[in-house]
């Protein structure tokens, strides 16, 4: 039967299950966790698709009707939102229909946001396909990016269950690895800095995130994420921790044009910034240096790229949803595993900047 854990959004609670080879099972986990929808959907990554399609289709009795979506970060956009939205209005969907979406943050989000606003709202199944969805598929954020930042268009809308067969992540290339992995550090960073310690300690390499020991270390890592999400699932105020190393990492990833930089990879480079700006703001001591070794090890950039400014960072990090009357907040670590967020004043930014472009 797997592993489960138990969230609690405002709503209902849903399970995270955890399961290998769960993906043969999909119809029975439908029935189980959205009892008496009328239809459902599948939306999946195109990638996705081509290798696992025919496993998620296997349990069905009846085919239901599949739609693909190209992989990238790309598809979180006005376009690929509203064809979907256009295809369940023409296959019929109702208000008990569900939606699953099968991929990885890129899916959950755009698919999430689409169960958000159809008709209102209508339920969805997240069945995460990355390490890195074991984050985006919990804690009910569903959305898409404008072209002046990401994730700016959005609504909270927590999923009827997250389904995970780490079986499924096997085939998942070395990039995305790290992409994901970037967000079990910044768990540990954030929330528990035993769980740091024995990542450091145990994870010398990305081959080292085998499908043996995948499911605990993403279950571990789930816990930090729903312990927040449970007390605070709409950032009135902790949920904003889970945002450490993105109010930098976000202004990257659209300055750079999005997906020229793993979601991951640019929150890699946005705690070290942010580890380094708590020093300065915060006047304690932090182990960057072990923190910023570890992430190079395992093939993590910690500068900014050539061609990236200053003032165009600045200028995306003011449209940061932290951001108060246009002044920044980052969350900052008064120590590994305490998280706060804090006003910064934009020339202590802009000096931090300088340092990190070199
Ligand atoms: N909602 C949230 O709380 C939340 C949290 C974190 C990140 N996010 C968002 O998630 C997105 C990034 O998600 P992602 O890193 O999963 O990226 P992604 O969805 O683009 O997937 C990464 C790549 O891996 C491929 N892929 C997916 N599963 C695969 C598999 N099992 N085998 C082989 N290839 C596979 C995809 O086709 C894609 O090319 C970003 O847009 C980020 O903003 C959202
Ligand atoms: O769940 C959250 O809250 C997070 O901040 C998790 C982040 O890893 C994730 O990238 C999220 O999408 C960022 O949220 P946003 O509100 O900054 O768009
Ligand atoms: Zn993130």
């Amino acid at each position: 039967m797997g592993q489960t854990l138990t969230i609690k959004s405002a709503t209902h609670s849903y399970q995270v299950v955890m399961e290998k080879g769960s993906r043969f099972r999909l119809a029975e986990q439908l029935k189980q966790h959205t009892p008496g929808y009328t239809k459902t959907v599948l939306i999946i990554d195109k990638n996705v698709a081509d290798l696992y399609k025919e496993d998620f289709l296997s349990s069905f009795a009846e085919a239901p009707q599949v739609i693909e979506v190209a992989s990238g970060e790309r598809s979180k956009s006005f376009e690929t939102y509203h064809q979907l939205v256009t295809k369940l209005l023409e296959a019929g969907l109702d208000r008990k229909a569900v939606v699953v979406a099968i991929g990885g943050g890129v899916v959950g989000d755009v698919a999430g946001f689409v169960a958000a606003t159809y008709m209102r709202g209508i339920r969805f199944i997240q069945v995460p396909t990355t390490i890195l969805a074991h984050d985006s598929s919990v804690g009910g954020k569903t959305g898409i990016n404008h072209p002046l930042g990401k994730n700016l268009i959005g609504a909270f809308h927590a999923p009827s269950a997250v389904l995970y067969d780490p079986e499924i992540l096997e085939s998942l290339p070395e990039a995305e690895l790290r992409s994901g992995f970037a967000e079990v550090i910044k768990h540990g960073l954030i929330h528990d800095r035993a769980f740091y310690t024995w990542l450091v300690d145990h994870i010398h390499s990305l081959t080292d995130l085998h499908v043996d020991m995948l499911g605990d270390l993403l279950l571990r890592s789930i816990k930090v994420k729903a312990d927040v999400v449970e007390v605070d699932e709409k950032e009135q105020g902790i949920r904003a921790h889970l945002n450490f190393g993105h109010t930098l990492g976000h202004a990257i990833e659209a300055e750079l044009g999005y997906g020229q930089l793993t979601h991951g990879e640019a929150v890699a480079i946005g705690m070290i910034f942010a580890m380094k700006l708590s020093e300065k703001v915060l006047h304690t001591t932090l182990p960057i240096d072990e923190t910023s070794t570890y992430l190079q090890r395992l093939g993590y950039e910690t500068s900014l790229r050539k061609g990236l400014t200053i003032a165009g960072l600045i200028d995306r990090m003011k449209l940061d949803k932290k951001a108060s009357s246009g002044n920044m907040q980052f969350v900052l670590l008064s120590e590994v595993g305490i998280a706060g967020l804090y006003q910064v004043q934009e020339e202590v930014i802009e000096s931090l900047l300088q340092e990190l472009i070199g």
